[in-house]
């Protein structure tokens, strides 16, 4: 890597956002890195004070750094939709963060709800496209708020978006060394939207023989993820097949607590953002509860990004030690008591 410090722009967000990421940058100091971290108070409170989500001068800002941590952006205070739409979905948008790279990889000791699943069985990635789908913001609402309400929500999806993920799912297959990708859609009922994958998936395949390629529909492979794991290496689907299966993945490998996520511009032309896959929790925010793990996991994600891939393997080795570690029965650790071990294995 370049000799100068690596820019990092830290966007904590709310509730649970902001105490995990705390622990995520102590994990990132200790590693040792030239990185400088620049904090930015996006979020809930800065929307209540100035009524700004992502204001275009922030925006124009972010897109110097070399990259973003994110904890999560929500609250209850703040209308549904406001932050998650203006502010994270916008950040993904407009640095074209196609990719949103989710791990399902259940590590050594961790309890999982599929009782005896050995970890070897739970090891997959989920390439979810973040810029198109249902995400894409068209449809409207007619008649609005009268019984004849018709409400529509699009699924946008064009033939170079959804080539671009496909391509990126076949080179991540073909870097695994089980080297099988699965589409996930719904062909069957989403009959526009899901030809364009399928076919999209069968055309480059072609440049991809050694791969294994595989279909299922989302309601069958919700059911996989439970009953058979091990049929999935990398998933690549759309943008909301890929939220909602990557909740499910990540209770299937210990839990909300422990998925990380990296929203990928794999061109380089935006910086990448990172995150942990679950949301700013209200229910236990201030109270010390949230665990930090899938903070830390997308902080070794980022040093990944950044090319620092021993630093990322040692955050990885550290946490994996870290959950080895905890003893079934033994009382939970707080957010900050779990930063504070982690740091200490990637220190020593
Ligand atoms: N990337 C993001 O910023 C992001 C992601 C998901 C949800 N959200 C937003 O967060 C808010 C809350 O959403 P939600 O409740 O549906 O999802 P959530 O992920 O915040 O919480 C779901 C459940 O998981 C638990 N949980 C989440 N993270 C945890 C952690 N690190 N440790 C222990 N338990 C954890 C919560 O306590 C809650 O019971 C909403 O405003 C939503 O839009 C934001
Ligand atoms: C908060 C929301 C917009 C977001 C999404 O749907 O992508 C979240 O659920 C996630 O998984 O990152
Ligand atoms: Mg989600």
């Amino acid at each position: 890597m370049e000799s100068r410090n690596i820019r990092l722009a830290v966007i904590p967000g709310d509730g649970i956002g902001t105490e995990v990421v705390a622990e995520g940058l102590k994990v990132l100091d200790a590693v040792g890195t030239k990185i400088e971290p620049t904090h930015y108070d996006l979020g809930a409170a800065r929307y209540h004070r100035t009524g700004e989500t992502l204001p275009d001068s922030v925006l124009h800002e972010l897109r110097g750094y070399d990259a973003i941590l994110l904890g999560a952006v929500g609250d209850p205070s703040v209308p549904p939709g406001v932050l998650e739409r203006d502010l994270l979905l916008r950040l993904r948008f407009e640095f074209d963060h196609y990719v949103n790279l989710r791990p399902v990889k259940l590590f050594p000791g961790v309890r999982t709800p599929l009782a005896d699943t050995p970890p070897e069985k739970i090891d997959m990635i989920v390439v979810r496209e973040g810029t198109e789908g249902l995400y894409a913001g068209t449809g409207g609402a007619m008649r609005r708020g009268t019984p004849h309400e018709i409400a529509t929500q699009e699924s946008l999806n064009t033939a170079h978006g959804v080539e671009r993920v496909v391509r990126y799912a076949f080179e991540k297959a073909q870097s695994r060394p089980r080297k099988k990708l699965t589409l996930v859609h719904k062909t069957n009922v989403l009959t526009f939207a899901g030809d364009l994958w399928q076919r999209t998936v069968n055309r480059v395949a072609a440049d991809y023989p050694e791969i294994a390629v595989d279909y299922s529909h989302i309601d069958a492979a919700s059911m996989f993820f439970v009953t058979q794991p091990e049929r999935f290496d990398v998933v690549v689907t759309d943008n909301l097949f890929g939220d909602i299966i990557t909740d499910l993945g990540a209770a299937i490998a210990g839990g909300i607590g422990l998925a990380a996520s990296g929203n990928i511009n794999p061109d380089g032309a935006a910086p990448s953002m990172f995150e942990p896959v679950h949301g700013s929790a209200p229910d236990i925010a201030g109270q010390g509860k949230a665990d930090p793990t899938a903070t830390i996991l997308s902080v070794a994600m980022l040093l990944d990004h950044l090319g620092l891939s021993a630093e990322a393997a040692r955050v990885e080795q550290a946490v994996a030690d870290d959950i080895a570690a905890r003893v079934a029965g033994s009382a939970p650790r707080g957010t900050q008591q779990i930063g504070d071990d982690i740091t200490a294995r990637v220190s020593g």
